[in-house]
């Protein structure tokens, strides 16, 4: 299969490096663009062996997926950079926060198969948590190119796309909310006189056993976690700190703030840029 990248930052790279981990692609069929720095193209090219190019007409000619992976305020510059090489039969995914598959075709004015993805950076280690919508123009046969690719980096949904906002909060942003809470237990165990090295170790395996504790059990989380608290004990005391900070409130808004800015976002660049 041959893929081509427009962007070449972390979520082209994370996508990258699952395909050539799962063996989907040879590096030299991946050909990697981004707007100016090429020591970015070479460091990709010497870790995965892709090809870097500024051609876009032989970057888009002959490739079976052309991803999109520029951040949103920048999609409108790619879409008119792309336009004059843009043939009927390319097929281009994106993982572009908030820019929606309409203002997308519009853009590329030639009638496209267009998909709108949402993966994380996850992808890197094959455990990607993604979501995909296609539009009319996909047909089954891109759909499965599309489902090799993200199976390559881990799991994938295909939802409506109306769903997409809600997800990128949700599992797109992930990564980030779980990275934040290690962030404070690091400097917990500092603060409560823990050798980093040995902390880090121990919350890595809390985590990942709490991973497979919630993935290979009936129970749900909330019973899981009363299986962690002794009345009197220690998980109660601390609980206790984290409802009256409200935790679980924030995180929620949290993700719902998420949510919103992803809508606003497609907005905010899509009415910067009518069509
Ligand atoms: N990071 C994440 O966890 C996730 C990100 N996403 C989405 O992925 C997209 C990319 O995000 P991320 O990888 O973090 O962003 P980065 O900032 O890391 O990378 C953006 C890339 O886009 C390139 N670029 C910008 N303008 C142009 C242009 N006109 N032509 C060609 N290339 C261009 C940049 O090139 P240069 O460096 O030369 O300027 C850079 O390589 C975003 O839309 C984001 O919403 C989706 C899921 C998760
Ligand atoms: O923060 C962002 O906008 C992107 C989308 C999902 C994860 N990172």
């Amino acid at each position: 299969m041959k893929i081509s990248f427009i962007g070449a930052g972390s979520m082209a790279e994370a996508i990258i490096a699952g395909l050539i981990e799962k063996n989907i692609c040879r590096g030299k069929d991946i050909l990697v663009t981004n707007r100016e720095d090429r020591a970015k193209l070479e460091q990709l090219e010497r870790r995965y062996g892709i090809r870097p190019t500024y051609d876009m007409e032989g970057l888009i000619k002959g490739a079976d997926i052309v991803i999109f992976a520029v951040k949103p305020k920048d999609a409108d510059a790619v879409l008119q950079k792309i336009q004059p090489y843009i043939q009927m039969d390319t097929f281009f995914i994106s993982v572009m926060a908030g820019i929606s598959i309409a203002f997308m075709e519009e853009k590329l004015k030639v009638p496209c198969a267009v998909a709108r993805a949402m993966p994380n950076t996850s992808a890197s280690v094959g455990k990607s948590a993604t979501a995909v919508s296609f539009n009319q123009r996909v047909s089954d046969q891109q759909k499965k190119l599309a489902a090799t690719v993200f199976s390559s980096i881990g799991i994938t949904a295909v939802v409506e796309e109306n769903k997409l906002d809600a997800i990128t909060a949700l599992s797109g942003s992930g990564p980030a909310y779980i990275y934040y809470v290690v962030e404070a237990m690091e400097q917990s165990a500092r603060e409560i006189g823990l050798d980093s090295n040995m902390a880090k170790q121990l919350i890595l395996q809390t985590l990942a056993g709490a991973a497979e504790m919630l993935s290979s059990s009936d129970c749900a989380a909330s019973e899981l976690r009363k299986a962690v608290t002794s009345p009197g004990g220690t998980t109660e005391a601390g609980i206790e700190v984290l409802q009256r900070n409200k935790v679980e409130e924030a995180f929620i808004q949290c993700i719902k703030a998420a949510a919103e800015q992803s809508k606003r976002l497609g907005q905010i660049h899509e009415s910067k840029h009518p069509v």
